[in-house]
């Protein structure tokens, strides 16, 4: 099995667009996750001064979700005010950059919208940086994340009905030291968000 980290993916199931965000920690394996109006956060519940294990994972509002690995999550949510995806992601990630830890752990993003099929992927790392906006694909998933994944790869979703369901998929996942997902998905009016276990 592969240790990816932090995982995000964003798709399509009967022409509703969808994201998960995967939590994958060897470290910070104590955390859970807080579902609070708009948004969902990743909680860390030992002692630790590391400034990147608790944060805003998802932000949604009647048009678009945002999904990453930290505080960035609220700055491109915020930057969608005034610009598409692809830029706002550039902007963010850019300024923004990895995160100053021993790995040099990268930050991840992906953005859905309502009613559409498009998506959008960004990457910030030591080594790369790339945003990619794809169309999205019925039953497919294109994923990212912060270590042994070379870019973005796209996997086959299972039939999932809800946020609950695709979280609960997500987690059988063949990854190391899985701790909990979360997935967001379109529904009449604004987003489903749920997480599991
Ligand atoms: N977002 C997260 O949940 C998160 N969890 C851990 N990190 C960073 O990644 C480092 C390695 O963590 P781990 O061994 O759990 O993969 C941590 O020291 C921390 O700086 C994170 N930062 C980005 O992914």
């Amino acid at each position: 099995m592969t240790y990816t980290g932090r995982t995000l993916g964003i798709g399509l199931i009967k022409g509703r667009p969808f994201a998960f965000y995967l939590l994958c920690s060897r470290s910070f394996p104590n955390r859970r996750a807080v579902i609070r109006g708009n948004a969902a956060y990743i909680i860390n519940q030992s002692e630790s001064n590391n400034p990147y294990v608790s944060y805003p994972v998802i932000r949604v509002d009647e048009r678009y979700a945002v999904v990453a690995n930290g505080l960035h999550t609220d700055f491109i949510f915020q930057a969608l005010e005034w610009e598409k995806p692809r830029k706002a992601l550039v902007h963010v990630l850019d300024s923004m950059d990895y995160e100053r830890d021993e790995h040099g752990t990268p930050r991840i993003a992906g953005v859905i919208e309502r009613g559409s099929g498009r998506g959008w992927l960004g990457f910030a790392g030591r080594d790369g940086f790339w945003v990619r906006e794809l169309e999205l694909r019925e039953g497919k998933a294109f994923v990212t994340a912060t270590y042994n994944l070379d870019g973005f790869i796209e996997i086959s979703m299972g039939n999932f009905h809800s946020a609950k369901e695709l979280a609960t998929e997500i987690l059988k996942l063949p990854l190391e030291h899985k701790i909990l997902a979360i997935g967001v998905i379109e529904k009449k009016e604004g987003w489903e968000v749920e997480f599991a276990p």
